[in-house]
């Protein structure tokens, strides 16, 4: 993929929109189509985002299911949010039929397009879409929990007073209740971060609370999480669209666990490269192991 490529933003809510803007921003995509059931959704974000164009070499408009099924890059963000205190996986009966309305409508579909799941729950939705789309496993993949690791970088580097992109620390599994903290293998400098006196005397089980019950906060105080996914997905956009090669912890097939949720990833043109083989502890391996059962049983009921 080069610069020019064409990405399709289906759903333009607060998600969406959020995300084109971030793409206006970065300027690494020729056009951006924005895909939505409701009309006037669409024709409302395309005008306000046209006041931006001035900063931007990238074009946005609206598009057609057909249409966003040829290009590049979907990000599929379609789908109901979580009110205050609902979970993300109770968001998936409604969806699940949203996602293969979306699915369906953009058939046949480019065989080379990069599908980025967005909606949640995303793990679930993404095992879905890959058996929905019938493209090969790379291409289809979730945000998982890179913003969860953004999340805890930033509360890391706040306790250390160090560069968040210099703490290599990452939340695993499930983008939802029941993420881990990989703590075992974090380090900063190729120091690990448990050697840390500062991380040392972190109350851990709370940090991993505040970052999983983050999203919870922001949706309590002002309804809805948005400008720090767009953040998330224009460098994944970015990453695919200029082959980086960067490492994400994404949501893919992993087979250890035989299910699809959070490891870190090496991301390029072509979509998921490689699955990096982690080193977890035991305790670490055996809450993913509870929580690929919990996200396999969900699963099952849909594929
Ligand atoms: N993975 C992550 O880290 C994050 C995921 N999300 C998820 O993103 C999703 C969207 O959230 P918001 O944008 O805040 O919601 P929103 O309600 O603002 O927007 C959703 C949009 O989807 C559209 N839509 C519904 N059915 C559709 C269909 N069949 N085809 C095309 N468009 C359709 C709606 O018309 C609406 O414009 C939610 O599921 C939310 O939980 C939100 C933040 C972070
Ligand atoms: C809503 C959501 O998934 C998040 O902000 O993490």
């Amino acid at each position: 993929m080069v610069n020019g490529s064409r990405v399709a933003i289906i759903g333009a809510g607060s998600v969406g929109a959020s995300i084109a803007f971030a793409l206006l921003l970065q300027k690494i995509s020729s056009e951006i189509l924005l895909v939505d059931i409701v009309a006037e959704t669409v024709e409302g974000q395309v005008l306000d985002l046209s006041d931006a164009n001035f900063i931007s070499s990238t074009q946005v408009r609206s598009g057609s299911f057909q249409e966003a099924g040829q290009c590049d890059i979907v990000v599929i963000t379609a789908g109901a949010k979580q009110k205050s205190g609902e979970s993300r996986v109770e968001l998936i009966e409604r969806n699940y039929k949203i996602l293969d309305y979306v699915i369906g409508s953009m058939k046949p579909l480019n065989p080379n397009i990069i599908l980025l799941i967005v909606a949640n729950p995303v793990d679930i939705l993404t095992r879905i879409a890959q058996k929905l789309s019938g493209l090969p496993e790379n291409q289809v993949f979730g945000s998982g929990t890179f913003l969860d690791s953004a999340r805890l970088r930033l509360k890391l580097a706040s306790v250390l007073g160090i560069a968040e992109n210099a703490i290599h620390s990452y939340v695993l599994g499930e983008h939802g209740d029941s993420q881990i903290i990989a703590w075992s293998f974090a380090h900063v400098g190729g120091k690990r971060l448990l050697d840390f006196p500062e991380v040392q005397n972190l109350d851990k089980e709370a940090v991993a609370k505040e970052i999983a019950s983050k999203a919870y906060k922001i949706i309590e105080l002002k309804g809805a999480t948005y400008f720090g996914i767009a953040g998330c997905v224009s460098t994944l956009v970015q990453c695919i669209v200029l082959n980086q090669k960067h490492v994400r912890p994404l949501s893919t097939y992993i087979k250890e666990y035989d299910c699809v949720f959070s490891m870190p990833v090496v991301l390029g043109s072509q979509g998921i490269e490689k699955v990096i083989d982690v080193s977890l502890s035991e305790e670490e391996k055996n809450k993913l192991r509870c929580s690929a059962s919990t996200l396999k049983s969900i699963c099952a009921k849909y594929i």
